[in-house]
């Protein structure tokens, strides 16, 4: 199959239920081709966006652009982009393949023409020798492969992704977010992924966008909003920050509470450093931060401990290897900070 690639612009959008604003300024260009995601948490308007791209929901202000055409007061069946829901919505009483027809069927598409491209969208998603099931006979991971099959059968520009995985067991999305990917690479489709999962948007995506309160926090690379997040709430969300607060002082990070870091590129005005656990060496002396251990967790590959220092807690992680960890809960440790990874941030 090959599907047209369009890139997607979006331009000070806004959008409000009501009085209640969901979205504000969103900014962003996402090129063709591109795996993009909508990563935040619970509420911080992802699918709402996403439903604004495929034409759902309240007519928002300012430009969507797919291909350079302005769709935003478009309906979604003239804007080209084929959406799948968390929910699937297969069509119980038909077969596989009339539900792939069907959306082909409601765009008027002569009846020679549909059972091609019924048969190759199935193919696509490897399940063309099960053309002739109902979707209550299927697994969840191949009811899902069907609603990717109905929505490229359609031949979108662009293709919406809403959770689509999140009906599936762990082992299971584990799997089907690798064949999502590679589909995706297949077909060179410009695809949007929203997710409240940072692992699934890491793994998949080339580049993502983290919301928080309808507004847009950064946009990057994984590892680019990993190693360098642009404030607390990015450093806080992806993976497990410890934001201690403090003050530059010369070519030093100074903590609330006086303890002195060194720090490789020092940023003006910045009053936050962020220390992710694994970049944090705990010995028992020769450090920058002293405390004590108040709590250690095997997780197997790792230890964690939890550090009280006159800072708050922190976080460390060691790699296990092999025998009985190091510091026990109450020994006095010391920690030193990696500084060609610790961020700093200015809230
Ligand atoms: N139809 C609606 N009427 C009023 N408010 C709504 C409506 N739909 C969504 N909202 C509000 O808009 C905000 C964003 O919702 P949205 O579903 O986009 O968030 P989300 O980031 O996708 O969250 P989740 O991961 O829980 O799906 C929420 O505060 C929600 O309560």
């Amino acid at each position: 199959m090959t599907l047209t690639k369009a890139g997607i612009r979006i331009e000070d959008l806004h959008l409000s239920f009501g009085e209640t604003k969901v979205l504000e300024g969103i900014d962003m260009v996402i090129e063709p081709g591109e795996f993009f995601a909508f990563l935040g948490p619970s509420g911080s308007g992802k699918s709402t966006l996403l439903r604004a791209i495929a034409g759902f929901g309240p007519v928002p202000k300012g430009r969507i652009l797919i291909a350079d055409r302005d769709i935003a007061r478009l309906p979604p069946w003239k804007r080209n982009v084929g959406m799948v829901f968390q929910s699937y919505a297969l069509w119980p009483h038909m077969s596989v393949r009339r539900n792939v027809a069907f959306g082909l069927e409601e765009r008027r598409m002569p009846t020679r023409q549909i059972g091609p491209k019924v048969e190759r969208a199935l193919e696509t998603v490897g399940l063309l020798h099960l053309a002739d099931r109902m979707p209550a006979q299927l697994s969840g991971g191949q009811q899902q492969r069907v609603a990717l099959a109905r929505t490229i059968a359609i031949e979108p520009q662009v293709l919406l992704l809403d959770e689509p995985l999140s009906n599936l067991d762990a082992a299971l999305r584990v799997q089907m977010r690798r064949e999502l990917l590679a589909l995706q690479r297949k077909l060179g489709l410009t695809t949007i992924f929203v997710t409240h999962d940072q692992e699934e948007a890491n793994t998949t995506s080339d580049r993502m966008a983290v919301l928080d309160k309808g507004v847009i926090q950064q946009i990057g690379t994984p590892q680019q909003l990993y190693d360098h997040p642009e404030n607390a709430f990015v450093a806080g969300f992806l993976g497990t920050a410890n934001i201690l607060k403090g003050a530059m002082q010369g070519a030093d990070f100074v903590t609330e509470a006086g303890q002195r870091l060194p720090v490789v590129a020092p940023l003006e005005g910045a009053n936050r450093i962020v220390l992710r656990p694994q970049n944090i060496r705990i010995a028992a002396s020769g450090g920058e931060i002293t405390g004590k251990v108040t709590h250690r967790e095997f997780l197997g590959s790792q230890i964690r401990y939890l550090v009280e220092t006159p800072d708050g807690q922190i976080i460390v992680d060691t790699l296990h290897s092999f025998g009985l960890p190091p510091y026990d809960e109450g020994a006095p440790v010391s920690l030193s900070i990696d500084s060609q990874s610790a961020p700093l941030l200015v809230d």
